[in-house]
């Protein structure tokens, strides 16, 4: 049939493309600006981009080369070499700060096991589950129920395509038989006839079926197995189900199935160990199949509040990811900037001041991407064709500040107004704040707005957090025969801070804040 919708917009197409070109011709640049638009987006697009590939900064992008990281990679393959020889490997923890490159390291690891399984057509499934955003004991199981189910639908629509054809070929052959040599007997009852006994050859020679009926039955039992594989949904079932469900797709078949826990603290903080528990007993009771463990941590201690034998058990092997250094973000930068950047783009600081400032940050390559990218970001909305220094100088306090805003954003209510009290306080040119002073303007700013007060004792541990966060700095002092006290000050900017506390509504509501801080002369 003559697809004339196809027609119509080839047609449609070729008309427009010829009022383009007449258009373009008609073209007068002047500098009104024309009907369709006001020329927000030309110059934008003049400017020649800094980038050539900005994806590769971003977080999301995989690199497919990990410098600095072929001790902790080539230990991970070591142990998991085990799945591709059918045996379970060891359960393995990975533990490391933040932007160390262990997801990045763990993922390039197993879509390297996997594609080898493929080569060698060993089973093994790998499963990612970032436990930050599934937390739960149920979810974590119901996501990887699903998973399972697909894969195994999925291999049963295989298997049931190669069968289906295989009956078709014994049809076909006996239909052949039949009509050449005619000595089959023509009962309609191929299916009863063993494999092959002409002597000739049949379509089951070679394969797993010693005859017709074998494949039958197979081919039955599959259909019914694909009609039985059930989602499991995303709650409403009882953990006790979800598991079972789970635990039959993993077994459905032989293999070995890697199951990597990204941020594997956050669900033990979140839901305890259950999951743990029942993931690293699975083994004993499963036939087909064997499964082992990955978790991946930013936090050294989180195993010590874990069943001492979920902890002997997962921690069997343990592989360190250690913070970089300044010399190591270089290479990683200079490998990811070859990709993102037009030639020339980078002035020779640019590469090593990300490096610097992203190595005080504990040696987080996120970090020094980020500073890169957004240096770059800023170069081009300079309209600079090469990012300088003074770029990443912007783009680290732009990104602290983000920062800033972020964690004083999300602060508890009674936190941030014992942020506000300091921030008052410097505003009217205190210095050395000390705790009695921050507590007296708390106190009252808690009654404007109606808030429990809280106890000094309890303010000055919120001051420690607040500390910990490095928004203020606090310093024990000793003040002599009059013991110690602490001296606050505040370490983030005053006026972005107090306009990020203004933005809470309970805050944003205290009218006039003056006489506040007048208390602090009163009491
Ligand atoms: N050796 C490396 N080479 C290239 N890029 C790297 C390397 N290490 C880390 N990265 C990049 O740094 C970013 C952070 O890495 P990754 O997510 O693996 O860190 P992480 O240790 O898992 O951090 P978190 O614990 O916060 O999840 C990613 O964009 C990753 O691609």
């Amino acid at each position: 049939m003559v697809d004339n919708q196809s027609e119509n917009d080839d047609e449609e197409r070729t008309n427009s493309a010829q009022s383009f070109d007449l258009d373009l011709d008609e073209v007068v640049l002047d500098d009104e600006p024309d009907g369709d638009n006001q020329g927000l987006f030309d110059d934008l697009l003049d400017s020649e981009p800094i980038f050539e590939n900005k994806e590769v900064l971003r977080p999301s992008y995989t690199p497919h080369e990990l410098p600095h990281r072929k001790e902790q990679i080539n230990k991970m393959a070591t142990i998991l070499v085990a799945a591709l020889r059918g045996e379970t490997p060891s359960n393995i923890l990975i533990y490391g700060k933040t932007g160390t490159g262990k997801t990045a390291s763990a993922k390039f690891v197993s879509q390297e096991l996997e594609s080898t399984s493929q080569k060698y057509s060993v089973p093994c499934d790998v499963e990612y589950i970032n436990c930050e955003v599934t937390d739960t004991q149920y979810r974590v199981l119901a996501q990887l129920a699903n998973k399972f189910i697909d894969k195994n639908e999925e291999l049963i629509d295989e298997r049931l395509t190669e069968y289906e054809a295989l009956r078709e070929d014994i049809e076909d052959d006996s239909g052949d038989i039949s009509d050449n040599v005619g000595d089959v007997p023509d009962n309609g009852k191929a299916s009863e006839a063993p494999a092959n006994t002409t002597g000739t050859t049949s379509p089951l020679d070679d394969t797993e079926f010693d005859s017709v009926d074998e494949l039958d039955d197979r081919i039955e039992e599959l259909r019914q197995d694909r009609e039985e594989m059930e989602q499991v949904p995303m709650t409403g079932w009882p953990t006790d189900r979800v598991y079972s469900v789970f635990f039959e797709a993993v077994d459905y078949r032989e293999r070995v199935v890697v199951i990597m826990l990204d941020e594997i603290d956050k669900l033990v903080e979140k839901s305890g160990d259950d999951t743990l528990y029942n993931l690293s007993r699975m083994n004993s009771e499963l036939s087909n199949s064997r499964v082992s463990i990955m978790g991946i941590s930013n936090d050294l201690k989180f195993t010590d509040f874990l069943d001492p034998r979920v902890k002997s058990s997962l921690g069997e092997e343990e592989i360190v990811f250690p913070p970089y250094d300044a010399n190591q973000l270089r290479d990683i930068l200079q490998h990811r900037a070859d990709v993102a950047f037009k030639p020339d783009a980078l002035t020779d600081d640019v590469i090593p001041l990300c490096a610097a400032f992203a190595a005080q940050e504990h040696g987080d390559a996120r970090r020094a991407l980020d500073l890169l990218r957004t240096a770059g970001e800023l170069a081009e909305r300079d309209q600079q064709d090469r990012i300088l220094e003074e770029h990443v100088r912007q783009a680290q306090d732009k990104i602290e500040l983000d920062r800033v805003v972020e964690v004083v954003r999300t602060l508890p209510t009674q936190s941030k107004l014992v942020l506000f009290s300091t921030i008052l306080l410097e505003k009217n040119g205190v210095h050395n704040i000390n705790t009695g002073e921050v507590y007296n303007i708390y106190k009252s700013l808690c009654e404007e707005i109606d808030a429990d007060v809280l106890t000094q004792r309890r303010v000055t541990d919120l001051i420690s957090e607040l500390d910990m966060l490095g928004i203020v700095n606090a310093v024990v002092v000793s003040k002599g025969r009059y013991g110690r006290t602490k001296e606050i000050s505040l370490s983030v900017p005053i006026e972005e801070t107090e306009a990020v506390l203004m933005s809470d509504s309970r805050i944003g509501d205290i009218e006039d804040v003056q006489p506040f801080v007048q208390a602090r002369f009163d009491n």
